[in-house]
């Protein structure tokens, strides 16, 4: 039977769920945009701007926002945009009003950290009876609200209702691509945040774009070991959810876990940096969890550890710098 979307819920109007509502907002469709924060929603029903999260995107009349999860829970599909450690609690307070069988697209990228859990299984947790999807790949929040041309992967196990979705979300500059990887989706837009502060401590720190170049193609290789080692296929790596998110975090200081990082290798404190952004930055805390995934599954990812114990301040940067360029040549391809 063909499914119909014409009515959207998206949870979190941070910048990424905003600008996802501005692309869902169309001429006879309906977005309900839920803000944790009253004044956010005040200021997208009357100003029609998100004051807090993107500034300056005026936003399409078809938004309407709501502190009220349930508000949502009529909508035919969901995008679930919250930060990762907050996706558990916002989907859970959608139990009572959500139809059996709606779609629910996982959208932020992280870990759980008090579970390590992937945000599919904190789905499958909270609200067994969705349809779980996840939408990744390079797609700055700002780019997608102004309308400029990104391609991301939808990954859905029902390629017919993939597809579907995918008709009625995309236009000519917003493209999803349909995959079937969820884990493997998800895996490369949480493993990228970590590599993307890899990267900023070694430009902050001047070691070089060789260093930067080379941190990239091994950050990829550990990604890949972790992906196989959970079950994920490697094509999905090869996509835009892997090797495409991880070459634009990794290379834009508009990436707020680029930036985090080039402050750290430029010697700012951790909780200085922290306490001066009002973005979440999702490799914080997706790093000690992933060191603990590998660990537990005995998967090398260096780069990964390297910056897990400089977040958790166990070593300085220049600490993780010596310890990753000391570690024993070897063959380039060896998988663990
Ligand atoms: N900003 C971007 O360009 C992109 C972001 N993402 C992902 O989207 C997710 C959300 O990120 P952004 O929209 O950028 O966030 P943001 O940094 O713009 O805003 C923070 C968000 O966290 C929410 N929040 C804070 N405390 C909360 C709580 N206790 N419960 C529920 N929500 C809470 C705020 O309401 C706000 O929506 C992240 O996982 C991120 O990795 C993915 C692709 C692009
Ligand atoms: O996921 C993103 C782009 O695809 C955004 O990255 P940051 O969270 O590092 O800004």
């Amino acid at each position: 039977m063909t499914k119909h979307f014409k009515t959207f819920g998206v949870i979190g109007a941070g910048a990424w769920g905003t600008a996802i509502a501005q692309m869902l907002a169309r001429e006879g469709q309906t977005v309900h945009l839920w803000a944790l924060e009253p004044e956010v929603a005040d200021a997208i029903n009357t100003a029609r701007e998100n004051t807090l999260f993107l500034k300056g995107v005026p936003l399409k009349p078809e938004i309407r926002a709501t502190n009220r999860l349930e508000d949502l829970g009529t909508a035919d599909a969901i995008f679930a945009v919250a930060p990762a450690q907050h996706t558990r609690v916002t989907l859970r307070a959608l139990r009572a009003s959500l139809r059996p069988g709606t779609p629910v697209v996982l959208c932020s990228k992280g870990i759980e950290l008090a579970t390590g859990e992937f945000m599919t299984q904190v789905l499958k947790d909270e609200l067994p009876e969705a349809v779980p999807a996840v939408m990744s790949g390079p797609s700055f929040a700002i780019d997608v609200a102004r309308g400029l041309p990104t391609a991301v992967t939808l990954a859905m196990e029902d390629a017919a209702l993939g597809t579907e979705l995918i008709q009625a979300i995309s236009t000519p500059t917003f493209r999803p691509y349909l995959g079937t990887d969820l884990l493997g989706a998800e895996i490369g837009g949480a493993v990228k945040n970590v590599l993307a502060i890899a990267c900023g401590i070694a430009l902050g720190k001047g070691l070089g774009r060789s260093a930067h170049a080379a941190l990239i193609a091994r950050g990829y290789a550990e990604m890949t070991r972790l992906a196989l080692a959970l079950g994920a296929e490697a094509e999905t790596l090869t996509g835009l959810s892997g090797l495409g998110d991880l070459v634009l975090t990794c290379s834009s200081e508009t990436s707020r876990n680029m930036s985090l990082g080039l402050a750290l290798g430029k010697g700012e404190a951790l909780g200085d940096i922290l306490a001066a952004r009002n973005a979440v930055t999702e490799g914080v805390a997706t790093a000690p969890v992933l060191r603990r995934l590998a660990r537990a599954r005995g998967i090398e990812m260096p780069i990964s550890e390297a910056v897990a114990a400089v977040i958790e301040g166990e070593i300085s940067v220049d600490e993780a710098i010596t310890a990753l360029l000391m570690r024993p040549v070897k063959a380039e391809a060896v998988k663990s």
